[in-house]
């Protein structure tokens, strides 16, 4: 099942979209196992699952600080793959790992698109490769349907924004705010019509993610895109062991109304 599909079904069911983001090693990679099959049992869309790495330009500090201590413990591409890949078969929902580029670049393209197929992987983000440069990566993720998944940014011109929703697969990463990753409490009050211009353009479906953290927000998201990406903090939660946070954000996604 693709990533589009896998997302649509969930959709179609009368529910919106919830993806928790996880910093993959932050514990230590022997919990990984334990950490998404509870999330896919408390019935999470999608997980995307953060490569821990040195320059995370775009990560505020909440997930700044679970990459290193990810790092601490060794963690990196080549050995959240072989963790993923030994319990994939037990992952009935589709992952998504976020990595910057260098690290794919490193592991090779054609390679890493198998090793990340064969863990589970179905969507990729990768933050700082521009639109115009996917085409180092593209050919290969194609090949074992891996979808590129794009984010449109507050501040993209029209234009922009045409481009890179025609161009994003599985999914459209709407960011919410400007800036870094991290909970934030006022979001911007003409989002509305940000993700009606947004589905406009394509017939993705449309995730908001940057700055969530409670369950009124998730249903106030919910009310205007077709779910929502919640990361620092279920990176926070995870950290104290706080399963009853992350519980009440993912039945938020149920209730929130469906457009
Ligand atoms: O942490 P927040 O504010 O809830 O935002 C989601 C975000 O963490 C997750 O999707 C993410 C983590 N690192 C990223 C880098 C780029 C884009 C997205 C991400």
């Amino acid at each position: 099942m693709t990533l589009q599909t896998a997302m649509e079904s969930a959709i179609k069911s009368g529910e919106k979209a919830f993806v928790p983001y996880i910093m993959a090693g932050d514990g230590g990679l022997s919990i990984l196992r334990e950490t998404i099959l509870r999330l896919q049992h408390l019935g999470v869309t999608a997980i995307e699952v953060g490569i821990p790495f040195t320059d995370p330009v775009a990560d505020g500090p909440t997930i700044e600080k679970a990459g290193e201590r990810a790092l601490a413990n060794g963690v990196n591409l080549r050995n959240v793959l072989a963790a993923l890949k030994e319990f994939a078969h037990e992952v009935k929902i589709p992952l998504v790992a976020m990595t910057y580029l260098n690290p794919i670049l490193a592991y090779g393209a054609a390679a890493f698109a198998q090793d990340a197929y064969e863990a589970g992987i179905r969507g990729l983000i990768v933050p700082d490769m521009p639109l115009e440069e996917s085409s180092i990566i593209h050919t290969e993720l194609s090949e074992k349907e891996i979808s590129l998944i794009q984010l449109v940014s507050l501040t993209s011109p029209t234009e922009r924004i045409a481009k890179l929703a025609a161009a994003s697969e599985g999914f459209i990463y709407a960011v919410t705010v400007n800036g870094i990753t991290g909970a934030r409490s006022v979001f911007s009050n003409d989002l509305a019509p940000h993700f009606a211009n947004l589905k406009s353009y394509s017939a993705l479906p449309v995730l908001a993610g940057f700055g969530i953290s409670t369950p009124e927000q998730v249903e106030a998201f919910g009310s205007f895109s077709d779910g929502v990406i919640v990361g620092s903090k279920i990176v926070d939660a995870l950290a104290h062991n706080d399963w009853e946070t992350i519980e009440s954000l993912v039945k938020a996604s149920k209730h929130a109304e469906v457009n």
